[in-house]
């Protein structure tokens, strides 16, 4: 494995999340030859070729062989199956799974290797501004750590956590994360609109809003309490609207929702692993 050229990365499921990190990864100079990704879904592969110039393989072969890491990125559902013929060409490969829910012991029967990574990314990856939790099984080294920053790096922040089952955590905050968000952005976007502007000033307010408020705190010494105090006016405008925010329960039910993603993760384990 060569540290200081772009690795081979294979990709098995070339959908949404794979699409977002091969973005990331060719924004970042990775070679398109330096990338296979096998697709069975037709329409997938027509994607990747507009996309990114990527002809994906239609299933496992022989072309898998000799690649450095080899990254999963089927639904969870889908792994076990997948699992088997690519498993005959990738013994000497890293493994890294983005999969919801599906555990590295499960992978490691599945592939009969334990070298393996769990990432949870989220899609901003696709415009370098992904977020992703990492773990490692104690057999993957030093080198295959940096390896899998250097790649995971390309398309935004990263942290480790230091047990799997805090992954469970990651996927309920920043795998599920952009979703809540886009909720967000089509309420007030909606909210907008009743109120007379047209859908593309309130859309442009509403993601601008947030742009703006996330890069502050991004910056700030400051807490999200703090900062959210700063905006409201005594008997103002956004008092009005906190207020009512509160006395309707909606952190409460904002974090009720978060913990749902986290049981699903862990029924899908349940589930889909071994
Ligand atoms: N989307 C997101 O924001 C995030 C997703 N994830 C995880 O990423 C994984 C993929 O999710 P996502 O990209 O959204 O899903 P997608 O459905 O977009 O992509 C998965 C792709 O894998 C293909 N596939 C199915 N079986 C095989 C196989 N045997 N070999 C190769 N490819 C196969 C699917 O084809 P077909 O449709 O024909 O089955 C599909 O095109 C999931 O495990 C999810 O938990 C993690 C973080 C964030
Ligand atoms: O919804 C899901 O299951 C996947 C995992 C995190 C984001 N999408």
């Amino acid at each position: 494995m060569n540290q200081t050229s772009s690795p081979r990365i294979a990709f098995i499921g070339g959908g949404n999340m794979a699409s977002a990190i091969i973005g990331g990864l060719i924004g970042r100079g990775v070679p398109v030859d330096h990338i296979t990704v096998v697709e069975p879904f037709e329409a997938a592969r027509a994607a990747l070729q507009t996309k990114f110039g990527i002809t994906a393989l239609h299933t496992a072969s022989a072309a898998l062989a000799g690649q450095d890491l080899v990254v999963w990125a089927v639904k969870p559902q889908s792994f076990k199956d997948a699992a088997t013929p690519v498993a005959a060409h990738t013994a000497q490969a890293l493994h890294l799974s983005v999969a919801a829910g599906i555990t590295t012991d499960s992978i490691a029967q599945w592939l009969g290797t334990p070298r393996i990574v769990r990432a949870m990314p989220n899609t901003p990856a696709l415009v370098g501004k992904g977020m992703t939790g990492l773990f490692a099984r104690p057999e993957v080294n030093a080198q295959g750590q940096a390896l899998i920053e250097r790649v995971i790096g390309s398309t935004g922040q990263f942290l480790w956590v230091d047990a799997e089952d805090k992954l469970d955590a990651v996927t309920a905050m920043s795998g599920s994360g952009p979703a809540y968000v886009f909720l967000f952005l089509e309420a007030m976007t909606q909210a907008g609109v009743d109120m007379g502007l047209t859908a593309d000033q309130s859309y442009q307010l509403a993601v601008a809003t947030f742009q703006g408020a996330t890069e502050l705190a991004a910056r700030s010494d400051e807490s999200a309490s703090v900062l959210r105090e700063r905006v409201t006016s005594k008997g103002g405008t956004t008092y009005a609207a906190i207020t009512h925010m509160q006395q309707t329960e909606l952190p409460q039910h904002f974090i009720a929702a978060l913990r749902k993603a986290e049981a699903r993760a862990k029924e899908l384990a349940a589930e889909f692993g071994k």
